[in-house]
């Protein structure tokens, strides 16, 4: 069927949408920006240590667990390249809804493993983890899933960091987060301190990364950085409250809940028009489906 020019341009404007935020929807660098992601990975590989695990739920919830006990869940080079790996994993997990990122052994995130850092202080191969880790970062931000750090024990430096890289920061009592780059003579770089200002806003952002000032639960809750406190009853262990918690977010179909996350991540993104055209095009894919449907033959009443 031949389509009128009208039609052709309508089609042209929305697959140039569509595309455009599908390539923002992946990574900040590529080669244009004069990176090489195999020259990086080669690098952290001869750092290893720890893992990053992966549970994929029936529930639609997925645990990621930063997995280094022995160095306060510091981040070895091999575990930055798993991370990539996992969020690769993540993105093409069409049922997923939710996701929660822990640490193991009751703690969250020591940052990066110093003696990497020790290793590569170099100025090049500094801004080859930056980047690799940013990108890295930013599509976790920006999967289709409704992601929660849950912050036990302590998250310093990268760590502090991570928990920007989620849609929401669950406090456990006595935990702390704290951007500790300035004892460190750094500043964040792995993408925290832009998305930090996003969440707390600027003057905030000055005084946890000018005063490397901790963050506990009641502090974080007061600034909106903490979106909650765990306070785990007896028998229930943290990850079962944080998953309560989520759900309450991710109760429904996954085509809704997915599309909830997609029209957040364009209009926190993109600029206002763009944002509206990608919203209105992810309301196309809701609208008329099952679940939109099901709700119309229902006659439901939102009391
Ligand atoms: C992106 C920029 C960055 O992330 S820069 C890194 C920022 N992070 C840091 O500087 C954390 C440095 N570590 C600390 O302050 C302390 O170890 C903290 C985390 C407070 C824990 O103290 P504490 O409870 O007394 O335990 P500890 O010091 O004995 O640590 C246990 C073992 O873990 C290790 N560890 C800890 N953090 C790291 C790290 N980031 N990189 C490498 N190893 C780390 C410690 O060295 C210690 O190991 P070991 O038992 O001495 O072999």
């Amino acid at each position: 069927m031949a389509l009128s020019s009208a039609g052709r341009h309508i089609l042209r404007t929305t697959c140039c949408t569509v595309r455009r935020f599908q390539c923002r929807s992946k990574a900040v660098y590529s080669a244009v920006h004069g990176f090489n992601e195999e020259d990086i990975r080669g690098k952290l590989l001869a750092f290893p240590g720890g893992s990053v695990d992966l549970v994929k739920q029936d529930s639609g919830i997925a645990v990621m667990t930063i997995n280094n006990p022995a160095r306060m869940n510091a981040f070895s080079g091999t575990m930055m390249i798993e991370l990539e790996e996992r969020v690769t994993q993540l993105e093409e997990w069409t049922e997923g809804k939710g996701l929660i990122v822990q640490g193991a052994a009751g703690t969250f995130c020591s940052g990066s493993d110093l003696n990497a850092v020790r290793a590569i202080s170099n100025p090049q191969d500094g801004m080859k983890m930056c980047m690799f880790m940013q990108n890295t970062l930013t599509r976790l931000l920006r999967l289709r899933l409704i992601s929660v750090a849950m912050v036990e024990g302590m998250a310093l430096g990268g760590g502090a960091e991570f928990t920007t890289s989620c849609d929401f920061r669950l406090m456990a009592p006595d935990s702390v987060i704290q951007f500790v780059h300035k004892h460190m003579g750094l500043v964040p770089g792995w993408g925290g301190a832009a998305r930090l200002v996003r969440i707390v806003g600027s003057q905030n952002a000055l005084r946890l990364l000018g005063g490397a000032k901790k963050v506990d639960p009641e502090y974080g809750t007061q600034i909106g950085l903490a979106s909650g406190v765990l306070n785990p009853a007896n028998g229930t262990s943290a990850l079962a409250e944080a998953e309560q918690w989520l759900a309450q977010y991710t109760k429904g179909p996954a085509a809704v809940i997915r599309a909830v996350k997609q029209v957040v991540v364009s209009g926190r993104e993109l600029p206002l028009e763009e944002a509206l055209r990608t919203e209105k095009d992810v309301f196309g894919t809701v609208w008329g489906g099952p679940a939109n449907l099901a709700a119309l033959a229902s006659k439901s009443k939102h009391k």
